[in-house]
């Protein structure tokens, strides 16, 4: 198989935005009305073409890339401004207020929440990096606190969880240790979900019958499965172009590679954003997207953390009911195509976490994962005492 042709997946397109009216939360309840998101009909969107480069430093710095990267890097100075304000601490915490207007806390909205939640099946999903771990320097000790662990499990026992994170299926896993949870890696694109004998495995193709590792039947979703040897040879590649960048590190995620540069001198982002260009120009059947911090390569498939939720609704049973209320929990420029699946939708809605203002699809905003542990506890208590008649 020629892995680098272009010519089987469908043809991913970024997004472009569209209207539609929110039937699933009641107008006066929501917080927010954006201007409508769209797509285009079909599967087959069209993606930006490359600008071709000779991935020069000069080029680097001169095209979008370097600006993307200190885009997505964004420190409250540059926010503020952003914003239209400068940058001192009072200043900043202005512009936060304003902008949680727009965004409520979805602590302070509980209220609201439970409102539109009532009588209604939560579903659960949830980031991780930045949403059930603090962000740290080094992508391999982000490990989750005890705490944290318990307030999921337990939520994890009220409602059907899952936890969609760009790390890989197995790595999350490692990290989250609860097996009451359906896990989905490589942003979305490597879900094992539940098993719905209703519906036949074929439905979905690259949709097979595997076991977890308790031994129990589950269905594992892994749309860009062909693409696995191309990005084992473009995660060596990287490994080998970036070892003389000090403090770049490259994360093998299965069917994407992150590229962090966190750790790397502002001075030499350009030439981590060199090392990625060079190899992405032999890959035409691969994309970039932009992290906190980290560039990520993925193969151009029509397949997102949206499309994942959607997968697991379905997978669920829970799809196309008007009794459903799905919740998305994330902090990341990709947790926006959940946001926007569910915004679209008009059937539940997006959290995002952050402590800076940013324009989002979510309706609502948590600060950092302290406050999620917090939302989480509060969904618990509201689950028992609606359970026990309160
Ligand atoms: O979808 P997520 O679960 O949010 O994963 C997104 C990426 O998260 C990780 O990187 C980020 O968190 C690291 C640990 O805090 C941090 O060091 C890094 O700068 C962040 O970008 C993860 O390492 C990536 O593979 C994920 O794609």
């Amino acid at each position: 198989m020629d892995l680098k042709s272009n010519h089987s997946s469908p043809v991913l397109a970024d997004s472009v935005p569209v209207s539609k009216p929110r039937l699933g939360l009641s107008s006066n309840l929501v917080p927010y009305s954006p201007p409508a998101p769209t797509y285009p009909p079909g599967l087959y969107l069209s993606i930006p073409r490359r600008k071709v480069t000779t991935g020069k430093f000069d080029d680097i710095r001169e095209s979008a890339w370097l600006d993307a990267m200190v885009a997505s890097s964004p420190t409250c100075k540059k926010l503020n401004k952003d914003f239209g304000h400068e940058s001192s601490k009072d200043e900043a915490d202005t512009t936060y207020s304003i902008w949680l207007m727009k965004f409520p806390s979805a602590l302070s909205s509980l209220d609201q929440i439970k409102y539109n939640a009532n009588g209604k099946k939560i579903a659960l999903f949830l980031d991780y990096d930045g949403t059930l771990s603090p962000i740290v320097d080094n992508p391999d000790f982000a490990v989750m606190s005890p705490a944290m662990r318990a307030a999921v499990g337990n939520v994890a026992k009220c409602f059907p969880t899952a936890i969609i994170s760009g790390r890989s299926r197995d790595k999350v896993y490692e990290f989250v240790g609860l097996r009451e949870l359906y896990y989905a890696g490589s942003h979305g694109m490597d879900i094992m979900g539940p098993v719905r004998e209703s519906l036949p495995v074929n439905d979905h193709p690259n949709c097979i019958r595997s076991t977890d590792k308790q031994g129990k039947k589950v269905n594992l979703f892994q749309p860009a499965s062909e693409f696995l040897p191309m990005i084992n040879e473009v995660f060596r590649s990287l490994v080998e172009s970036t070892k003389g960048i000090d403090g770049a590190k490259v994360e093998n995620n299965k069917f994407c590679v992150s590229v962090h540069y966190r750790l790397v001198d502002l001075k030499n982002w350009a030439e981590v954003a060199c090392c990625v260009e060079n190899i992405l120009k032999g890959y035409p059947r691969l994309r970039l997207t932009h992290g906190r911090k980290v560039l990520e390569i993925r193969p151009v498939i029509d397949w997102n953390k949206g499309r994942a939720v959607e997968f697991l609704l379905e997978s669920l049973g829970l799809s196309y009911s008007d009794d459903v209320l799905p919740i998305y929990v994330g902090d990341d420029r990709t947790d926006e195509d959940a946001f926007k699946v569910l915004r679209e939708g008009n059937r539940g809605f997006g959290i995002l976490v952050s402590s800076k203002p940013k324009e989002t699809n979510a309706f609502y905003s948590l600060r950092d994962p302290y406050e999620v542990m917090s939302f989480l506890k509060s969904l618990v208590k509201w689950k028992k005492s609606t359970s026990l008649g309160g």
